[in-house]
């Protein structure tokens, strides 16, 4: 008999076929609660569920009880009380590498539209505000030459200070909990604390995973530390930067732009004072949003699921331990 799974996001064709050769699929439209109780017998035989977004804690783990995998198509597994699937031997699969690139072209983008502040030039443009000659009310700030600080330098930092290194001759700061050789070697980067990171930034630019640590990592007090020229690109996780202080901060001129990603809550909703301001590049989270990379993650997400159902687990597992107990 084939292992039972919940499948929580539509895969295109070819990878759906995949997916049903392995095993007894049930399709819902999201991991929501509504769903959840809607197909609670499903739930109850499921060895495996393979999505992305909704919340996979122990309340959830309740409804769950033959679960033994869980794949992500995403790197980040913040939504995933990690602890409790540790502590029911239920093996994490998520999807890195496959991504990486294309984050980072995203958040050179961001790094490029709000300091050259195309995308409200384009608007005003659209709006048939371009009557004369532009002056320097228009004008942006240059992005090559300058200080390109990274908060988190891990796949995807080290691809945007590929980028910005060898492409824009940018000086490249980070921040980590620890040295990333790598990124010295090949990209002149220099290591730093928190503090000077963010004081000598033109650009910081935040590839953090969520976690207890991160949460709020950047608030009131670290946007104070910025210089006013500089722009805040966050391309992790919302709840990294403490959205009401962005919001004060970019108003009172404290930072000068933003470009964000990622929201503390997602759809941002549209009275957000962010959406207000004209020195805001927001974006829907589409940091690995192309058509070859989602199809890339949800390739690697049934893999993943198969291998972590077979016991041939040998890459992007998040609790390998689990493996082990095994
Ligand atoms: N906007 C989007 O669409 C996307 C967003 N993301 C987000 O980007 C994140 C990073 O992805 P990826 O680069 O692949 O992940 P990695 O695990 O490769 O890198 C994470 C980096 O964050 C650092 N870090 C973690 N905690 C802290 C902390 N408390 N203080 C300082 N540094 C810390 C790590 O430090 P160290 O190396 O020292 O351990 C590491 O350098 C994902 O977790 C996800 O949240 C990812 C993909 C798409
Ligand atoms: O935010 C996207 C991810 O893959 O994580």
């Amino acid at each position: 008999m084939k292992p039972s799974v919940v499948l929580y996001k539509s895969l295109p064709e070819d990878l759906r076929v995949r997916l049903d050769a392995h095993f007894n699929v049930t399709e819902i439209n999201g991991l929501t609660p509504e769903n959840i109780a809607a197909h609670a017998e499903a739930f109850r035989q499921a060895e495996g569920i393979l999505g992305s977004g909704g919340k996979v804690d122990v309340e959830f783990l309740q409804q769950a009880p033959k679960l033994r995998a869980a794949s992500t198509i995403s790197v980040g597994y913040d939504t995933f009380d990690v602890a409790a699937l540790n502590d029911k031997g239920i093996v994490l699969m998520h999807t890195p590498t496959v991504l990486t690139e294309t984050v980072a072209d995203t958040m050179m983008a961001l790094v490029l539209s709000s300091a050259r502040r195309v995308v409200e030039l384009a608007e005003r443009v659209k709006a048939g505000e371009w009557q004369k000659n532009i002056g320097p009310d228009w004008f942006g700030i240059d992005v090559h030459h300058k200080k390109l600080g990274i908060l988190g330098m891990g796949r995807i930092g080290l691809a945007l200070a590929q980028r910005a290194h060898l492409g824009f001759s940018m000086p490249i700061l980070y921040n980590a909990r620890k040295h990333h050789q790598e990124a010295e070697d090949r990209f002149d980067a220099q290591y730093c604390d928190l503090d000077t990171l963010l004081a000598e930034s033109d650009f910081l630019c935040i590839s953090l995973p969520l976690t207890a640590e991160t949460h709020h990592l950047i608030g009131r007090e670290q946007l104070a530390k910025m210089k006013p020229s500089a722009i805040l690109i966050n391309a992790g996780r919302g709840p990294v930067v403490d959205e009401q202080a962005l919001v004060d901060a970019l108003k009172d001129g404290t930072i000068f732009a933003a470009g964000l990603d990622v929201f503390e809550q997602e759809p941002l909703p549209v009275n957000s004072e962010l959406l207000k301001l004209r020195n805001v590049v927001p974006l829907p989270h589409i940091g690995s949003a192309t058509h070859e990379t989602r199809y890339g993650m949800a390739r690697d997400a049934v893999d993943n699921l198969i291998a972590a159902l077979t016991g041939k687990v040998e890459k992007n597992c998040v609790n390998p331990q689990v493996l082990k107990q095994g």
